[in-house]
This record gives structure tokens, C-alpha cells and sequence, in this order.
């Protein structure tokens, strides 16, 4: 429930407010003035303020300035008595949220408040899916293997050279690419993903270049592909190894070049991209196997960086499961649970299939089901092969 700061000196106002809002499900806090309500404001997080404009100490506008500057996001409703209607407009003109008169109506508050609190909620939610979009996750580890990705990375990342990025399944390949492009002087441009793999053969080329209207049945539109898209920044290929041999011959064309041509186009457009590209296959194999041209392999791995799979650095094992351990429990809105000794230790014994998603999924499984500090035996009972069920 919404907790709410009553900041008014006339006890009368805030006997009522206080009724009004409790009987409503709120939780209230009072302050007489506004050098007590912004002590209060600052030592708890509110979700809305009811505050009074004409007050001694502290005026509900010296109040309304500071409070913005501690905590912009928290909504501020004025109270104005029949005196001061022009302070109040000027209050909102300065950030107060909105304002009510005295004597407060019933139905005026509680629209006004629902408002306000609606717009906290929103400010919150924007926020949380804003560090969701915006942020390249953490790479997690100091094993020897990826102190030396996180050098390479660091080296590679300013020059425009390309990239070829291999390992197995979910060790870890797009987070190496997201890195080389947060560091690169391209990070203000877009990172475009295409996975090669997902796309079917005939659409592919039309995914990455383009085309134009007309120039196939389906073609309604023209559209814009990949490369265009990925223009001034990053164009990453995932599972490039499953690329057909025909849409492999335009993108070298593309790489040689720095040009494309839509589907159904005539014109060449110049861009002006880099390409990482990544694949969980032996791509040297695959060109033996004829699946793969080896112009494009040249051409694609100028800086080869590979990713172990987690068996392999068991070391980082302490350091992921701490990681996962935070990021589940606050996903889940509960206190970080703790893990001992012991129990780190089977983790990092487990043969892991490399996959870091499966040991995120066993930490998530572990917080469910463990108590407060996760052991040994937790593990032994819940850390179990796919086939088996936890009870
Ligand atoms: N070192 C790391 N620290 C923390 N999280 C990691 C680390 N490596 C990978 N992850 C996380 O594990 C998941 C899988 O990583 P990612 O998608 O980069 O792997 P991938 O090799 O590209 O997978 P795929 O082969 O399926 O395309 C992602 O959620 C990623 O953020």
C-alpha cells in the first residue's frame, strides 16, 4: 500500500486528510511544518507528499524545492487555503505535481492522488525497463580465459577490425560482441543482430540488403535490411556458419566493397558497418565440408576471439552463481538468500554442459526451493539432470 507524507501545520487538515486517506487503504505519515516533513521526506521513501503551502519554519515552496532536488520522482500535491490559489499554480509551475484547495473535496483528493501515485508507479516501471533495454549485462569473471577476452576486447573494440567470436551454445558469444561495441567508437550507433540461423535461406538476403517493392511476390513494401540498419554502428551475424552459400557470396561482396544492393535493386548503397559475425560450428570444417566459403572465413576472422565453455573455467563459478544469486533474488523482490562453502564448491564440481543459461536456471531453481542460505544438500537434492524431477 502507497505510503503517504501529510505535511500541513493546522492539526485540523491533517486529522482529516489522515481519516480520509487511512480509511482508503493508505499508509500516512504526519508533520507539522515543513522543516520536520522534509527530515521525514528525506529519511523515508514516500510515494506521494500532501503538502500545505503557508506553514512556518519551512514554506510549502522552500519545501517543494528541496524535496525536487532530493528525490525528483516522488509527486507532490499542494494544499492551498483560499489566499494563495496563485502560489499553488506557481507550485506547479515549479514541479509540484498538482494542487488542491482547502477545504479538501472528498472526490478532487482522491482523483488527484490516484493520479499522482499512477504516475510514481509509471516513473518506476519506466525506469526498471529502461535499465533492461539500455544495459549491456555485466561479464562476469577474472579465470584466465576471460581476463584475456575482456583484454582482447578492450584492444579490438576502437579499431573497426573484424570479429569472429566461437563457442558453444550459451557460453557467452553475444555478450563478447555487445562489449566489443560498447567500447567501440560505433557505441552511439545501432548494434543490429541478424541470427542466420532463424531466418530461412530465401529470406535471408532480403533480411540483410533489403528490397525493393514488387520484387518478389511478398514484397509489398520496400524495406530496409540489416546492413542499412546497422549503418554508422554494429552488425552482428549470430550462427553466421548456417548461412546459405548464396547469401555468404553478397556478404562478402558487402565486406569487400562497403556496398549492398536490395533484393530487386539496382542502385548500390554505400555503408559503413562492422561486421562481427559468431558461430557455434567448426567453421575450418565447414569449408572443408564445402558448406562455408573460405574467402568469407578470411575475411570474417581477422581477430579470432573463443569463448570457453563453463567446464572449462570452473574458476568463475563462485563469482556467476554470487551474480545470479542477486539478480533472481531481486527479480523475485526477496533479500539476497546466502550460499556456504560447500555448496559452491558442488556447483563449481558439477559437469556443467557449458551453457551459462543452465546455471542461471540452477540458481533460480536453488532460491526457490532452498531456505534462507542455500548448502550443500540443497544442491545435492535440486541440482539435478533435466530427466528428473525435484520431487
Ligand atoms: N561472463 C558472463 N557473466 C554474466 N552473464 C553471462 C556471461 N556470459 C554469458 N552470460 C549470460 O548468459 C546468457 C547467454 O549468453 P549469450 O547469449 O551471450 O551466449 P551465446 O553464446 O551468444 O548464446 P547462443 O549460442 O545461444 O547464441 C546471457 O543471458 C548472458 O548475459
Amino acid at each position: 500500500m502507497a505510503n503517504i507524507l501529510i505535511i500541513d501545520d493546522e492539526k485540523s487538515i491533517r486529522k482529516t486528510l489522515t481519516e480520509i486517506l487511512s480509511y482508503e487503504g493508505y499508509k500516512i505519515d504526519e508533520a507539522a511544518d515543513g522543516a520536520e516533513g522534509f527530515k521525514m521526506f528525506k529519511e523515508k521513501s514516500y510515494d506521494a507528499v500532501l503538502c500545505d503551502i503557508k506553514m512556518p519554519k519551512m514554506d510549502g515552496l522552500e519545501f517543494l524545492e528541496k524535496a525536487k532536488e532530493a528525490n525528483p520522482d516522488v509527486p507532490i500535491v499542494m494544499v492551498s487555503g483560499h489566499g494563495n490559489i496563485d502560489t499553488a499554480v506557481d507550485a506547479v509551475k515549479k514541479g509540484a505535481y498538482d494542487y488542491i484547495s482547502k477545504p479538501p473535496d472528498l472526490n478532487r483528493l482522491l482523483i488527484t492522488l490516484r493520479n499522482a501515485l499512477d504516475k510514481t508507479s509509471l516513473v518506476a516501471e519506466t525506469k526498471v525497463l529502461r535499465k533492461k533495454v539500455n544495459k549491456t549485462p555485466q561479464m562476469i569473471g577474472d579465470s584466465v580465459p576471460i581476463t584475456k577476452i575482456k583484454d582482447t576486447i578492450e584492444k579490438v573494440a576502437p579499431t573497426d577490425a573484424r570479429v569472429l567470436v566461437t563457442g558453444e551454445n550459451g557460453v557467452g558469444k553475444e555478450l563478447v560482441a555487445r562489449w566489443i561495441h560498447e567500447y567501440s567508437n560505433r557505441s552511439k550507433g545501432p548494434m543490429i543482430e541478424v541470427n542466420c540461423a532463424a531466418i530461412p535461406s530465401e529470406l535471408i538476403e532480403s533480411e540483410l540488403f533489403g528490397h525493393e517493392k514488387g520484387s518478389f511476390t511478398s514484397a509489398i513494401k520496400q524495406r530496409i535490411g540489416k546492413f542499412e540498419q546497422a549503418s554508422g554502428g554494429t552488425l552482428f551475424l549470430d550462427e553466421i556458419g548456417d548461412m546459405s552459400l548464396s547469401a555468404q557470396a553478397k556478404v562478402l561482396r558487402a565486406l569487400q566493397e562497403g556496398k549492398i544492393t536490395r533484393v530487386g535493386g539496382d542502385k548500390e548503397i554505400s555503408v559503413d558497418v562492422r561486421v562481427i559475425a559468431a558461430t557455434n560450428k567448426d567453421l575450418l570444417k565447414e569449408v572443408e565440408e564445402k558448406n562455408f566459403r573460405l574467402d568469407l572465413y578470411h575475411r570474417l576472422s581477422v581477430i579470432l576471439i573463443h569463448v570457453p565453455a563453463l567446464n572449462e573455467r570452473s574458476d568463475d563459478i563462485p563469482l556467476l552463481v554470487d551474480h545470479f544469486l542477486e539478480s533472481v533474488c531481486a527479480e523475485y523482490g526477496i533479500a539476497k538468500k546466502g550460499i556456504d562453502k560447500q555448496a559452491v564448491k558442488a556447483l563449481q564440481e558439477h559437469r556443467w554442459s557449458g551453457n551459462i543459461r543452465e546455471l542461471r536456471n540452477v540458481v533460480e531453481r536453488l532460491v526457490i526451493l532452498s531456505g534462507k542460505t542455500i548448502n550443500a544438500d540443497d544442491v545435492e537434492n535440486y541440482v539435478l539432470p533435466a530427466n528428473k524431477s525435484n520431487v
